[in-house]
């Protein structure tokens, strides 16, 4: 086969069927792009998914040594599905969502620990969406090193698969696509242009140590952050214009729900303290996980594990509450050192997070300075573990892609009787840094929760906005 005949062919049917788009748009997290591909239009058009199979077959896998293909889903399962069949290799089916309390396994399909799986991908960005389905895989102790994508947006993903070893062939770059299309006269040499001066410009590396974080719009760092939940954070602040995470701090089941049913389209988090709720049932979970999906928010079990490894690895996922299971993210002190990253990185689904305890919010407390520089320090080890710190200082830490949580937050300054400290929101956003704003008190003691709930949201945003338009006083 000519492959350089038959990758024109290729590119010239995704222009003709629509699966690539010139104009503007804004991509899921907010920034805008003179280019969009959607390639899960491709299984309308047999004649285009069996050209697809046969380039990634002799361009990219003919030559590879694997015993599984592993399709990222969703648009890539079924280019998977008719590479399993034409190599005769058995394919593993990776689940997206959220596992069903304890049920249904992370990889469906039959395998064996040390066998090796070819990852196959339709476009990759910064190749957050292969490295969960690898770790997934990795988890269940299988071997990945090589991932097959059609097309390589050249932002940053290859470099990004390569570092964690996994070896990226495409059958196109952006640049190669669009000089094809510019070949066949299929675009303006304006277009053409303005592609590849915005590659240019989203390639540039942002200087990570100079940048100010507090400065960057949660669109943009969600586009920074390699950890799944401070990506799907940041876009759920962007999207509902809230930076208010709730922490439901209350001992029925049936007034949290209450609670969250009112409020849930205010906040981005929940805050759970699960071992004060009197009256809990797997049921509250299931309802609760509910809401979250009705109204877009994430769950935060604000369980501050400080145990050894081994016992927090089964803190985490066994026992009556099995946090494991539903919480999106979970509190982690750095105090019994590494072990603890290391236990929850082994038994945590990759669609989960941990905010480290750098700094609290109560007064008098022994977290010192150096103390919270080598939790910060411990954290760069885990990128895809770590979504934030719980902390109070914007010097805390650099990185533009993690989470500043900052608890201890009122509308006037105090304290309460056992030593919270509250900072008004000006003070947290503004001169602390703080991304996410944790409330307790402050709504769920008021008269109409609800009201306040919206006051805070207001406020809180309001601060934010000011932030990142510089207009600081
Ligand atoms: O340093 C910390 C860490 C966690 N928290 C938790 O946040 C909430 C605050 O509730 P308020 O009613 O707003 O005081 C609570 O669940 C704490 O456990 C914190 O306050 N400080």
């Amino acid at each position: 086969m000519d492959i350089s005949h038959k990758l024109e062919e290729l590119a010239l049917s995704l222009y003709r069927i629509d699966a690539v788009k010139f104009g503007d748009f804004v991509t899921k997290s907010g920034i805008k792009t003179p280019v969009y591909f959607d390639l899960r239009v491709i299984v309308s058009y047999p004649e285009v998914m069996e050209l697809i199979s046969l380039l990634l077959y002799d361009h990219a896998i003919k030559e590879s040594k694997f015993d599984h293909v592993c399709g990222v889903p969703y648009t890539a399962l079924p280019i998977a599905t008719l590479l399993s069949v034409k190599t005769k290799k058995s394919m593993l089916m990776r689940r997206k969502e959220t596992k069903s309390y304890g049920t249904k396994k992370a990889i469906e399909g039959h395998y064996k620990q040390g066998e090796i799986c070819l990852i196959i991908e339709d476009v990759i960005t910064s190749g957050s969406s292969v490295m969960e389905t690898v770790a997934d895989l990795k988890k269940e102790g299988l071997k990945v090193e090589e991932a097959v994508i059609i097309l390589d947006r050249e932002q940053g993903g290859r470099q990004n698969l390569e570092s964690n070893n996994v070896h990226i062939k495409s059958l196109f770059t952006m640049t190669e696509l669009i000089n094809i299309l510019l070949k066949n006269n299929k675009i303006s040499k304006q277009t053409g242009a303005d592609v590849i001066n915005y590659l240019k410009n989203v390639q540039a590396p942002v200087p990570v140590a100079e940048v100010d974080r507090t400065l960057l719009p949660y669109e943009k760092r969600a586009e920074l952050t390699s950890n799944s939940i401070a990506k799907r954070l940041f876009t759920i602040m962007a999207t509902k214009k809230t930076n208010l995470c709730l922490s439901v701090d209350l001992t029925s089941s049936t007034k949290i729900l209450d609670l969250v049913q009112k409020v849930g389209e205010h906040v981005c988090l929940v805050k759970t303290h699960i071992d004060i709720v009197e009256d809990y049932t797997d049921n509250f979970i299931v309802q609760l996980k509910e809401l979250a999906q009705k109204f877009n928010f994430l769950v935060l079990e604000d369980r501050k594990y400080a145990d050894i490894g081994h016992t927090v690895s089964l803190q985490y996922s066994k026992g009556l509450y099995n946090v494991a299971d539903w919480a999106d993210c979970v509190t982690v002190h750095s105090l019994p050192g590494e072990g603890i990253l290391k236990a929850l990185n082994d038994s945590a689904h990759s669609s989960r997070g941990v905010f480290l305890l750098a700094e609290m919010s109560s007064e008098g407390n022994l977290i010192t300075p150096d103390y919270t520089e080598a939790t910060v320090k411990m954290a760069a080890k885990y990128p895809e573990l770590i979504t934030g710190f719980v902390c109070q200082k914007k010097s805390t830490f650099k990185d533009p892609s993690l989470i500043q949580l900052t608890p201890g937050v009122q509308l006037e300054s105090s304290k309460d009787e056992l030593g919270q400290v509250y900072n008004t929101p000006e003070k947290v956003i503004l001169e602390n840094g703080a991304d996410v704003i944790v409330v307790g008190r402050g709504i769920v003691s008021a008269k109409n929760p609800e009201a306040q709930a919206v006051v805070y949201k207001d406020t809180l945003w309001k601060c934010y906005t000011k932030r990142v338009s510089g207009k600081l006083e």
